[in-house]
């Protein structure tokens, strides 16, 4: 059978997707018609068994019916739609007060509403295009297919930026920040710009929430009065300045204190978990017919957000990772017989891993959640380290946080959002290595190195303070414009809003089938270990 015609044997359905989508691609819309190790052994000569899946979104598609594209579109199209408080309440836009005109001479243009002397906004119509490759084959690298034929479709996104028209009164708007989840370098950055954006736009009462969720419903907890003279340095330094936790999702409260505070607008600025409060909280007001605006912003060092090209702290974490490769890197060349191990954070994915890898160019073999592999055995990784010593003479592995677990016992024990609490593969590599050297009789010096807090607890770099500025200024013009239920993010290199919605359906993982997995294999040269 051609490969096309074994795809076509396949209708679109979502629950062919689940397995993939954790394994083999990374949202579930690239988890469509395609090619995908699922995590099946790879043999050394790296001929990989490919298996098909036909999913498109929550849509049941016969490809057969010749309207099946529109149908895709609409689709999509309806699912990115951004949530109005339109969609809820009646209400007239006025002019917007954003304008960076105002006041720039003494002589110049001091009406900040006036439209036609400043274009500087963004068109409701506007969108930016989520997806530019046009995949020849579902065996190409990488492929994101939706039919068996990878058709070519267009996946809008919504842009991100000023609109002309609001849906808030400045003057009476009370503006919440709230940082829940781990620490991430540019979360005071955020803070920082949401609240330049909010006083320019003419808001006067804007307040911190201490402690993630906690902060609504934790007695002695108060609020903060937030302005630009009190967060004008706070990007210096690492951290949270409300602070950050886990735990306390419970939305009711959540929302009972922000009707009692008289809230208007709410940015919440975290990863996956925050963002699924978020959606809660904005659902809940929904219900309660509350006129709030809720945005999010996605933070996290493991980059695991759906359709963003990265989300803030990211590129910072890889790069504080270098650190700690790069000291492996010297004590084990520096050693006979040295092993430099490294484990990054990463609970679920390796993006932080393969990127350290790939940019530190000291790493021999790279370990992520995504990709199995074998400790024991002629084709494990402890053989290779073997062939590594007695080649080269020294060798520097990487491994995520979450790799290896199905090696590891596993534990029930979850963190109090609700996150499992990850085996330390990190010291079982190292036990391991020291045994199985010990154990044939070759000598090994083996150097461990757990950066873990230290490459989230900084300031953020120069292009995360960047991105974490955009994306803050565009959270609140998001919440003037009228949105709720939205998050800001990067996407395809432009700046967009998605529904929390759509964000949240999995975390993002690293696609061993894509040219950025196999850019790192190229770079280590590392086999398949299994
Ligand atoms: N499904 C959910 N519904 C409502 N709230 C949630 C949900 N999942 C997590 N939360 C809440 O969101 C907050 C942050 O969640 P979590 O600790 O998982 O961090 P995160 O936002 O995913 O960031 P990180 O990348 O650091 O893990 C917690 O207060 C948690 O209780
Ligand atoms: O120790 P904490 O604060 O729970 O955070 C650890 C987790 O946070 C992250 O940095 C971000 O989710 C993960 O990589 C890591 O597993
Ligand atoms: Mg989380």
């Amino acid at each position: 059978m051609s490969l096309s015609g074994m795809a076509i044997a396949f209708k679109a359905s979502t629950s062919a997707c689940t397995a993939q989508q954790l394994r083999g691609h990374s949202t579930r819309d690239h988890c469509q018609y395609g090619f995908t190790h699922l995590n099946e052994p790879r043999s050394r000569k790296g001929s990989a068994a490919l298996q098909v899946r036909a999913t498109s979104g929550k849509l049941d598609l016969d490809f057969s019916d010749p309207s099946w594209r529109q149908k895709y579109q609409e689709d999509w199209d309806s699912r990115f739609n951004l949530p109005h408080i339109t969609d809820i309440f009646d209400l007239k836009p006025r002019l917007t007060t954003f304008s960076l005109k105002k006041n720039r001479t003494p002589l110049g243009d001091t009406d900040a509403s006036s439209p036609d002397k400043w274009n500087g906004y963004v068109n409701k119509d506007d969108r930016a295009l989520l997806k530019v490759i046009k995949y020849a084959s579902p065996t190409s690298a990488g492929a994101e297919c939706i039919d068996p034929d990878c058709s070519w479709m267009e996946h809008w996104v919504h842009r991100a930026g000023p609109r002309k028209e609001i849906y808030y009164e400045p003057e009476e708007v009370k503006a919440a920040i709230v940082t829940c989840g781990g620490l991430c370098p540019g979360l005071n950055d955020v803070i920082r710009q949401i609240v330049f954006t909010l006083e320019i736009y003419g808001v006067k009462n804007i307040v911190g929430i201490q402690f993630g969720y906690r902060g609504f419903f934790e007695k002695g907890l108060k609020e903060m009065p937030l302005s630009r003279d009190l967060v004008e340095n706070i990007n210096l330094s690492g951290g949270s300045f409300l602070g950050v936790s886990r735990g306390g999702a419970k939305t009711s409260e959540i929302v009972d204190s922000i009707q009692a505070r008289r809230i208007d607008m709410l940015f919440v600025i975290g990863g996956n978990g925050s963002h699924a409060g978020a959606n809660a909280i904005h659902e809940e007001c929904r219900k309660r017919k509350l006129k709030v605006s809720v945005v999010a912003v996605p933070k996290t060092i493991d980059n695991d957000i759906l359709f963003m090209d990265k989300t803030f702290g990211f590129d910072t974490a890889v790069e504080e990772a270098q650190r700690a490769i790069n000291s492996a890197y010297i004590e084990a060349r520096s050693a006979y017989h040295g092993i430099g191990l490294v484990k990054l954070m990463g609970r679920s994915t390796g993006f932080i891993a393969m990127h350290a890898s790939l940019s530190s160019g000291q790493i021999d073999v790279c370990l992520i959640p995504e990709v199995s592999f074998t400790l024991d055995g002629e084709r494990g990784v402890l053989a290779h380290l073997e062939h590594l010593l007695k080649t080269k003479g020294f060798c520097v592995v990487c491994v995520a946080e979450g790799a290896g677990q199905d090696l590891l016992q596993k534990s029930n024990a979850t963190d109090a959002s609700g996150n499992v609490i990850l085996s330390d593969f990190g010291v079982h590599m190292q036990q391991k290595i020291k045994k199985h050297f010990k154990d044939i009789g070759v000598p090994a010096d083996i150097k461990y190195i757990d950066p873990t807090y230290m490459v989230r607890a900084c300031r953020a770099n120069a292009s995360d303070a960047i991105l974490c500025t955009v994306l803050g200024q565009n959270a609140v013009h998001g919440a003037f414009a009228g949105f709720s239920g939205i998050t800001s993010g990067i996407c395809n290199t432009h700046y967009a809003y998605l529904p929390i919605t759509e964000v949240i359906t999995a975390p993002k993982h690293v696609n061993p089938n894509s040219r950025m997995w196999h850019r790192c294999l190229t770079s280590t040269g590392q086999p398949d270990f299994h």
